[in-house]
């Protein structure tokens, strides 16, 4: 990724960065009456980053650049502008901000790219204004806007509970390379939960135990084990909104990952690979069959939203 370089940077300007992420396993239960589902889920961040750049001005605004930004949106309904609006009315602070993001993260990829955008806003705004938050407060700010806000914000590896948003780090032992197939065309996060319900109709409450041999991998940092470990309950979902899914999920099989798993609610898939050569050669072989507009490759687990230049 190409960061803005220091000196190219506005006065006063505080530049965050924040990653994207992959559910290891995502368990989900019934939808609640709040509409939402309870979840059982497994987060690792992955370096595939958002960049958000926060420079004062008199209204609030965005914009943003990088592959897929013409499909983000920079009305009110921008989740980035949503977090610096509530970093805002939480603190008191009478400014406005400009926030322009570099899209590095899929757009709705199902891997968290506007909530990496609206954890890095949080952090970019505290910092920009000196409002001095807490951590539990930008934690609470951010589970306002958005199921996978807080994790953005804490990145490495978590537990997610509820309905995503209540984090238990998790010990994860080395580095595990991926390599992502991109779709341009995204998929509706509402609508593959909505499939879910559909075809699921999941009773009882979930049952952690079935994630005991992930944690286990995470642990030894076994990627053979993580691999045969990773599971998504709305990969049917997906599949059934998006079948040519399917192929994807096939190639990275054939080209020997370890494990392969729609990304969240999709439509990236994700295969795990041995080494950083195996995930280029994964990667290769989603391009030279055409299964994937685009492809990346990344290493997990990384830190959540950080200042990566202030001034
Ligand atoms: C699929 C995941 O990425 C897995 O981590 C998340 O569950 C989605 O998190 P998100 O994009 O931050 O989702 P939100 O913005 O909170 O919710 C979008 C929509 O997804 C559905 N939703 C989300 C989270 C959840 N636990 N149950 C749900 O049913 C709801 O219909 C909601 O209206
Ligand atoms: N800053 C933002 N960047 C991208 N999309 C945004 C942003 N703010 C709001 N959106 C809207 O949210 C939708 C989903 O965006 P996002 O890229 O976060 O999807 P996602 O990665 O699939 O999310 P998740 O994995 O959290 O379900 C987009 O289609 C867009 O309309």
């Amino acid at each position: 990724m190409t960061l803005t370089p220091l000196e190219d940077l506005p006065e006063r300007a505080v530049r965050v960065r924040a990653p994207g992420k992959v559910n290891l396993s995502l368990r989900v239960g019934a939808r609640a009456s709040d509409g939402y589902h309870p979840l059982s889920t497994v987060f690792q961040a992955v370096s595939i980053y958002e960049e958000v750049v926060a420079t004062p001005a008199d209204d609030f605004g965005v914009s943003a650049s990088g592959p897929q930004s013409d499909a983000v949106p920079t009305d009110e309904s921008n989740l980035a502008l949503r977090a610096a609006r509530a970093v805002a009315e939480r603190a008191g602070v009478d400014d406005g901000v400009h926030l322009h993001l570099v899209k590095g993260v899929p757009v709705a990829g199902g891997m968290a790219g506007g909530s990496a955008d609206a954890a890095a806003a949080l952090v970019a705004c505290d910092a920009l204004w000196g409002t001095g938050l807490s951590r539990d407060e930008l934690l609470e700010l951010a589970a306002g806007l958005g199921s996978d806000v807080p994790f953005s914000l804490v990145g490495h590896t978590a537990v997610g509970q509820g309905r995503g948003h209540l984090l238990t780090p998790a010990l994860s032992r080395g580095e595990f390379h991926w390599a992502f197939a991109v779709q341009d065309r995204g998929l509706s996060t509402a609508a593959v939960y909505r499939a879910f319900d559909e075809i699921r109709h999941p009773d009882g409450p979930l049952d952690d135990d079935q994630d005991v041999p992930l944690m286990q991998a995470l642990l030894a940092g076994d990627p053979a084990a993580l691999g045969a470990a990773l599971h998504n309950d709305l990969e049917a979902a997906a599949i059934e909104l998006d079948p040519g899914l399917t192929e994807p999920l096939a190639v990275a099989t054939d080209a020997g990952a370890l494990g392969v798993v729609v990304s969240g609610s999709g439509p990236t898939v994700a295969a795990l690979a041995r080494s950083r050569k195996h995930a280029l050669a994964v990667a290769a072989a989603f391009t030279a069959s055409g299964v994937a507009d685009r492809v990346l490759t990344a290493t997990g687990p990384v830190a959540g939203a950080r200042v990566v230049a202030s001034e």
